[in-house]
């Protein structure tokens, strides 16, 4: 039991139900009295749609006792209201959200009279209070006058977390019922006038059965309560086959609404009699639904079917498309990267093209592999695409797929032509190309037939840059040598990342390690990539210096998340995203981390590290290993060499293809970082044979800003007097009240987002991300 609820418990052993039911409700009172005098005014909540009458159903004004008056305070309208139908949901990344709307106006059409129909998050009520306090604020007399009476509804949409949870967001409902069960005072049947109907939603890819379980013991703990439960069954919609839309309707049309539209004035439910409580050990066989198209897709053993399926369902296609992706055979898909448009265009190329000397026009960013083992929160697919521990679907053949993804990718290049500002000389060399970053979307170390492709992609010239989020050490281990092999690095301890990344593997942290370790041996250019969440995974240095010394890595890559608009599935916002100096200030933290664990020694110890370069425009910095890529120069200055001899590169996975025990390793392809790509250069990292794209030269580059973004320092990082920073002050205060204190992210053609900030106005770039 849950500290809150045993305090909750010690309060009220000293006085009967009765007295509990009515401290409760001062108690609530009180609170919300309390809560208002520390919220903001502007925090106000404006009034749900249903409470209001500006909503087509013929919805029941209950507003009319003194009752409901004293409580006006609360958005939500109480649980066990007669004539009320209450959506709650716990939704953490947007599907049962997305689904209750969906509930919600569903049941408007239906024109349900007399009924208060209301929506919101289970975190919104006191569910203690509401379950226990049947007294329904004066709506039973209203309800009476106006004819027909019905019990409360409740339908609720649970998702499921770890290894079966309940997430977060619905701890607040798991803890009333379980203190409902356990408490001595409560009568038997508590929830007897209550009808509930619960939906649960999970994802069979965790492969654990944990697939819908607090959806399975809400339903439990609400039939021993003695609620009325609609449906013998708890359905489930499964992420996996994408097969919610379809249990979402099973759920309407066979539990909720023959329920609904037939009760009319039952007042039997109503009637305080033993409620029909099936045997709970019986329910477990029925979860799924007794409709065919509630149940998940059958299995290939119903079917009698041998051929696995197609990875992508026909949802998720639609969804990808939509974003930009061209998919290729049944697993596979290609993008065009914006910094690829970019340097077409003479705007500065990615920070690949810094660090290691790529050619950004020639880079098609692919996967084999769309499916991943992790749901990141940071994921900038906002997880249309599919998820799986292990690979279960069709295979395509390797050389097909590159095949296709070349032509699609050049066939891209060709429509960007028409773009303003491309150069011809580029456009032309675009069509033929020459790296492929295999960081797109999914997990690519996943595909069966991955040293297949990615030797394909050699016999053609092009690098390999692979990406892996470190779920799969066997597959590493039997990986052929690639141009640079990146294991991610998202967070420095098990909890945050179980929190940042959502894997599917309950041994995640376990896995990531083992990844870690095995690149110590893989004998070419090895990265760990950080990708900093601020106020996520940003703190906690030493957690990432001890992953990092694990694997030996050449390189550590840190980048600042890139925000790509607000979605339903993220939590992250602009604030999460950080300013460069603050990742360099996290670079030189790991930096000194580092040093410490080489100077405690041991077999352990990791090699010494420094910084090698910054990409200011996307917020990324490079530590590189100085015994694999430093040397000093004539004048005793430290040189770095992180640049990639791409030809020798070539040369040397062809000999090995020819001859495979032989072997090459880091210092076999390096070659020299040119001074503006090296870290604390004028350039920033920003290629000067470029031309940096700013708005409209509306106003000078400044070097320093404050915590709002006001300039502190011009150009020369000279103090600006205070004069032109009460220009500037009055300037942002004016955007301020054109585009408001949030962020507005703006589609533009392509596929980039314009982002509108205020405090971003004076950074004088077009934030495209
Ligand atoms: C952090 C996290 C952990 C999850 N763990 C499980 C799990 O153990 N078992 C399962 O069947 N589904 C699991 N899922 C899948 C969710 O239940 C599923 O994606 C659901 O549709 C999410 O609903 P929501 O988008 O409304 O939050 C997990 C999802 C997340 C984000």
């Amino acid at each position: 039991m849950t500290a809150s609820s045993q305090n909750r418990n010690v309060v009220s052993t000293i006085v009967s139900l009765a007295v509990v039911v009515g401290v409760a409700l001062r108690w609530k009172q009180l609170q919300k009295l309390n809560d208002e005098e520390e919220q903001p005014k502007s925090s106000a909540v404006a009034p749900k749609e249903s409470e209001t009458a500006t909503t087509s159903a013929p919805i029941m004004e209950v507003k009319t006792s003194t009752t409901v008056l004293e409580d006006e305070s609360s958005r939500m309208g109480r649980i066990l209201a007669l004539n009320s139908i209450t959506i709650a949901h716990g939704s953490v990344t947007g599907t049962c959200e997305k689904l209750a709307k969906e509930l919600h106006d569903t049941l408007l059409k239906l024109n349900l009279e007399n009924r208060t129909i209301q929506v919101g998050k289970l975190d919104e009520w006191d569910w203690w209070d509401e379950l226990i306090n049947d007294e329904d604020n004066g709506t039973e007399p209203v309800a009476r006058i106006n004819g027909d009476v019905h019990p409360p509804v409740l339908l609720i949409l649970l998702p499921t977390h770890h290894g079966g949870s309940w997430p977060k967001t619905a701890i607040c409902l798991e803890n009333a019922l379980e203190d409902l069960q356990n408490d001595w005072r409560i009568e038997k049947f508590p929830l007897k006038k209550l009808h509930v109907a619960v939906l649960g939603m999970g994802c069979s890819d965790y492969g654990d059965n944990s697939m819908g379980k607090p959806a399975k013991e809400a339903f439990r703990c609400f039939r021993k309560l003695g609620a009325q439960l609609y449906g013998t069954k708890v359905r489930i919609g499964d992420d996996a086959t994408g097969n919610q839309d379809r249990v979402l309707q099973a759920w309407i049309y066979h539990d909720i609404i023959p329920k609904l539209t037939d009760m009319g004035d039952d007042d039997d439910d109503l009637k305080e009699t033993e409620p029909d409580v099936m045997d709970i050990e019986d329910i477990g066989d029925n979860m799924n639904g007794d409709s065919k198209e509630a149940h998940a897709e059958p299995s290939a053993n119903e079917l009698g079917v041998i051929e696995p399926r197609e990875m992508v369902t026909s949802t998720q296609a639609k969804a990808l498309k939509k974003e930009g992706y061209k998919l290729i055979g049944t697993h596979s898909a290609v993008k065009l990267c914006r910094w690829t448009k970019h340097q077409l265009r003479g705007r500065g190329g990615c920070y690949k093209h810094t660090f290691y000397g790529i050619t950004s026009y020639q880079c098609m960013e692919a996967t084999p592999s769309l499916a991943c083992a992790n749901k990141c929160v940071f994921c900038w697919r906002h997880h249309k695409n599919p998820v799986g521990k292990e690979w279960k679907w069709k295979v395509d053949d390797p050389h097909y797929i590159v095949d296709e993804a070349v032509k699609t990718h050049v066939k891209m290049i060709k429509e960007t032509k028409g773009i303003p500002g491309v150069n011809v000389q580029r456009w032309k060399e675009a069509h033929t190309v020459r790296h492929c970053a295999l960081s797109l979307v999914g997990e690519p170390i996943m595909y069966p037939r991955i040293n297949e492709f990615l030797g394909d992609l050699h016999t053609r010239d092009i690098s390999t840059f692979l990406v892996t989020n470190g779920q799969h050490p066997g597959a590493i281990s039997s990986l052929i040598p690639v141009t640079q092999l990146y294991v991610s690095v998202d967070a420095p301890t098990p909890e945050s990342l179980i929190a940042v990344d959502r894997p599917l593997f309950s041994d995640a942290w376990e896995r990531l390690q083992e990844s870690l370790t095995l690149l110590k041996d893989k004998g070419q250019r090895t990265v760990a990539r950080l990708t900093v969440v601020k106020g996520w995974n940003s703190d906690e240095v030493e957690g990432y210096a001890k992953l990092i010394a694990l694997g030996k890595v050449s390189l550590i890559e840190v980048k600042g998340v890139t925000f790509c608009g607000k979605s339903d599935a993220s939590n992250l916002n602009m604030s999460n995203t950080p300013w460069h100096h603050e990742v360099v200030d996290l670079v030189r933290n790991l930096k000194k981390e580092l040093d410490i664990l080489r100077q405690e020694g041991g077999p352990d110890a990791p090699p010494e590290y420094d910084l090698a370069c910054e990409h200011k425009h996307s917020v990324s910095v490079l530590l590189a290993r100085v015994d694999q890529f430093a040397y000093d120069s004539e004048n005793g200055t430290r040189k770095w060499k992180t640049w990639i001899d791409y030809p020798k590169f070539q040369e040397l996975v062809a000999h090995r293809e020819k001859n495979p025990s032989f072997k090459f390793s880091v210092k076999d392809y390096t070659a020299e970082t040119p001074a503006w790509a090296l870290f604390g250069s004028e350039e920033e990292g920003f290629d000067p044979t470029d031309q940096r794209h700013r708005k409209k030269k509306k106003y000078p580059k400044y070097t320093k800003f404050d915590g709002r973004g006001i300039p502190t320092h011009d150009h020369e990082k000279k103090e600006l007097d205070p004069k032109e920073r009460q220009r500037l002050i009055m300037l942002m205060e004016q955007k301020l009240k054109e585009v408001g204190a949030g962020t507005t992210v703006t589609e533009l053609r392509g596929g980039e987002k314009l982002i509108q900030d205020a405090s971003l106005m004076f950074r004088g770039e077009v934030i495209v991300r």
